[in-house]
């Protein structure tokens, strides 16, 4: 790999009797764009503002083009790096220009630029971010988002190869946010190099090439997106009110906040689906405290990716693997506990025909129709008739997925009343 833009080593911080940062060893490479995520307090901006010279570190070294950061000179370093910082405060009513044509002032202090040069440099940059428009405003005057983008603006004017950003989209609606982000990027790949503390998990994963992710104050983890968003990881940093899956669309890591599950109801639902079937009705019934079992999904099945993340009790089979005897019976215990088993209206065939035989030791079965022609949806015949077979039983109750859940909340009103 490529020498570091950027490098320390066991950095540690500590203000007023305070240890604000520990043994912190990190890199940053040329074209790299890499997030700092962690939960509020974390230490997020302490290192940047550490990076960037703002606080003096009590430990540990940090080098800058390999040469230690404490022998450039204030002025130098502005040359090298620019930083975003988290609120930005101005004392003075400057106009967007002005503020933007600021971050020009540490290259023209070393270079001869020709005249209307940095001019055309300025316009090239608003027009980027769409911001023209503000330019003869006072910044005072400015929503947050706007200031927002044209602190970034003249973060670009500096024109530094490494960029130190704090929370630069915290203002943003999506669109900019995207906007922003979308061109951080393309000034990596052009070459240059961004460490960006972002709160945004979804657009960490979405545009970081790699992670850094700090807790009181330590780097607990790092690397690509996917290795460090993972279900174990959130539910430690932000507790268990978080989903990490996979975006089928875009292919990225994805984290959503969930409505935390309500007093536990002495109720049992056992699931029986696949193709993400099972999915809404899973959270849905985790958020009305009732006991969700479930099974048997295939593995990488997003309904068994659902229930891992939750920490539903399922049984699972290897991907494209059938279902075997004993698979059915390692799940037959949990159907024949369950209150209720919902099969809900997934396409089977021969890989998962064993969830027909699992259904048929349910105690209580809901049966989820499609509504339109369920022969549709079943692979071979033998499935398709034990499906019907399964239809005829006493202990049976058919139900079109839009019934379901009026039914499922009056079956909980029932046994909490
Ligand atoms: N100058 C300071 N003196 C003493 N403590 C400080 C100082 N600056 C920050 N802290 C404390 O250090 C810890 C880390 O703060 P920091 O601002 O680095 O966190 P962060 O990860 O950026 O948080 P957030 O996501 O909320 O912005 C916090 O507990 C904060 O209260």
């Amino acid at each position: 790999m490529s020498t570091p833009l950027l490098r320390t080593e066991q950095l540690g911080l500590t203000i007023n009797d305070r240890q604000l940062l520990s043994q912190v060893s990190l890199s940053v490479h040329p074209g790299e764009l890499v997030g700092v995520i962690g939960p509020n307090g974390a230490g997020k901006s302490s290192l940047l503002k550490t990076l960037v010279g703002l606080h003096q570190q009590s430990a540990g070294k940090i080098w800058l083009h390999e040469q230690p950061l404490s022998q450039y000179r204030a002025q130098d370093r502005a040359q090298h790096i620019s930083y975003l910082a988290q609120a930005q405060e101005m004392s003075f009513a400057f106009r967007v220009r002005e503020t933007i044509m600021l971050g020009a002032h540490s290259r023209v202090r070393t270079k001869h630029f020709a005249r209307g040069q940095l001019d055309q440099e300025l316009n090239r940059i608003v027009d980027l971010l769409d911001i023209a428009s503000l330019l003869d405003r006072r910044l005072d005057q400015l929503s947050g988002g706007e200031r927002q983008l044209v602190h970034f603006a003249r973060m670009l004017m500096q024109d530094s190869p490494l960029m130190l950003l704090d929370e630069p989209t915290a203002s943003l609606d999506i669109g900019h946010e995207a906007q922003l982000m979308n061109l951080l990027h393309q000034q990596c790949r052009q070459g240059r190099s961004a460490l960006v503390a972002i709160h945004n998990l979804n657009s960490a994963a979405a545009f970081c090439d790699r992670l850094l992710l700090i807790q009181n104050g330590q780097l607990v983890a790092e690397g690509d997106p996917e290795q460090v968003i993972t279900q174990a990881t959130m539910k430690r940093m932000y507790g268990p009110s978080v989903l990490v899956s996979r975006n089928p669309m875009t292919g990225t890591t994805t984290v959503l906040p969930l409505v935390e599950s309500q007093t536990p109801v002495p109720l049992h639902v056992h699931l029986i689906g696949g193709a993400g079937s099972t999915v809404a009705l899973c959270r849905q019934l985790l958020q009305m405290g009732v006991r969700v079992t479930a099974g048997i999904g295939h593995d990488q099945d997003s309904d068994t990716q659902l229930w891992e993340a939750l920490g539903v009790e399922h049984i699972k089979v290897p991907t494209f693997a059938p279902i075997e005897t004993a698979d059915i019976d390692a799940a037959k215990g949990l159907v024949q506990q369950a209150d209720i088993t919902v099969m809900t209206d997934f396409p089977i065939g021969t890989m998962n025909a064993g969830n027909l035989t699992l259904a048929e030791q349910a105690r209580h079965l809901w049966l989820v129709t499609s509504g339109n022609d369920d022969s549709m949806r079943f692979y071979d015949d033998s499935s398709l008739q034990r499906f019907h077979a399964l239809q005829q039983r006493a202990n049976v109750k058919q139900i079109t997925a839009t019934e379901l859940m009026p039914i499922m909340r009056q079956q909980v009103a029932s046994v909490t009343r």
